[in-house]
């Protein structure tokens, strides 16, 4: 794992930005090989937004083949509402660069069937070749997209219930009232953030602090989830020196070190081959095409038939002795037990009358 430690949230994000533009220049994509960047909302990104739009405006950098998967999206205010999570993007971004709409995916959190509208965005995202970059923020509890603290580190694309310290979080964007802000989202799940070949994630100020500390020094734990890339082989946090509050001086220092060491010697993020991820996502598709590979309804559970309520049998009051079932006289008492072998001796013969 980096973590580069910024002066301040400006510099975080200019630091992101200007990474994104090499990575995506550097891959040169085309429409036969696009490049696929998971996105996310929140206040932490709107500089990184502010700083790729001002690049595209000067000419530097292109989005066209650019294939873009949100990471979540409430679930039911409709997706006009100015704080949907499509709303926050087309302002921020997509409306102000050349990405071609078509790429564009964004959960639906008023799909007919939600779990189906979540396999079909997995499988969407292996289709296109899995997600290149994920970039991401957290919340003050850990959380990468919204998956609260106790999800799975092994969850994919699903419904997921908010979090209370999240709903307090969110409700500055509405109105700071409690009762408006959504109780459920959609959200890609901590494995399919796993999964991206890369993974970037921006913490600024000190409220994150406690979560940045628990996620780099603490172990690979639920509770907070974005420790979860401790496990990615390329992972890279971009923090303000806010952020760092509650770290060691010497894990800064460590971190400090490394990249002082890296860009005195000229090197940076060392990924895997180009050829490897192209091989390696020409057999996912090939899997994903065989006629033995699932479709999206099959994995689902096979539907249930519905509820059939059995008409509840007329009351008719009896006496118990009515229901006891007579049986004739076998010979046979407690559990097929012979009758003979049952120890009828009155107590006191069993009591032993030797010695006093
Ligand atoms: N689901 C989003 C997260 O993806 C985001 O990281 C978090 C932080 O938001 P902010 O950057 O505004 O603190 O907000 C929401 O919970």
């Amino acid at each position: 794992m980096r973590l580069i430690i910024c002066e301040d949230k400006s510099t975080a994000s200019k630091y992101i930005a200007d990474y994104l533009i090499d990575r995506i220049k550097s891959f040169a994509p085309t429409p036969e090989k696009p490049f696929v960047l998971g996105l996310p909302t929140g206040s932490s990104p709107e500089n990184v937004y502010k700083s790729l739009v001002a690049a595209h405006k000067r000419g530097e950098i292109s989005f066209r083949n650019v294939i873009t998967f949100n990471m979540d999206e409430y679930v039911g205010i409709p997706r006009e509402h100015p704080e949907s999570y499509h709303s926050f993007m087309y302002r921020h971004f997509f409306s102000q660069v050349d990405v071609d709409p078509a790429n564009i995916n964004i959960l639906n959190g008023n799909a007919e069937d939600l779990e189906e509208e979540c396999i079909a965005y997995e499988e969407k995202i292996k289709r296109a070749g899995g997600i290149e970059l994920f970039l991401g923020g957290i919340g003050p509890d850990g959380h990468i997209a919204f998956n609260e603290p106790g999800s799975s580190l092994r969850s994919r694309t699903r419904v997921k219930t908010l979090a209370y310290d999240t709903i307090i979080a969110n409700s500055r964007f509405f109105d700071n009232d409690l009762n408006k802000v959504p109780k459920m989202a959609l959200t890609v799940g901590v494995q399919t953030v796993m999964d991206a070949r890369e993974v970037v994630i921006i913490i600024t100020g000190p409220h994150k602090a406690l979560a940045l500390q628990k996620c780099i020094e603490g172990g690979v734990n639920h509770m907070w989830t974005l420790s979860s890339l401790q496990m990615h082989p390329h992972a890279m946090i971009v923090v303000d020196e806010d952020a760092t509050l509650e770290l060691q001086v010497k894990t800064v220092k460590y971190f400090k070190s490394i990249e002082q060491v890296a860009t005195a010697q000229g090197f940076g993020q060392a990924l895997a081959s180009e050829e490897f991820v192209l091989r390696k996502r020409d057999s996912v598709l090939e899997k994903l095409d065989s006629p033995k590979s699932p479709t999206s309804k099959s994995f689902l559970a096979p539907p249930k038939p519905p509820l059939a309520r059995q008409i509840t049998p007329e009351f008719v009051p009896d006496s118990m002795h009515q229901r006891v079932v007579e049986q004739p006289a076998t010979g046979l008492g407690l559990d097929g037990m012979e009758m003979k072998e049952l120890p009828l001796s009155s107590m006191h013969t069993r009591v032993d009358s030797g010695s006093a």
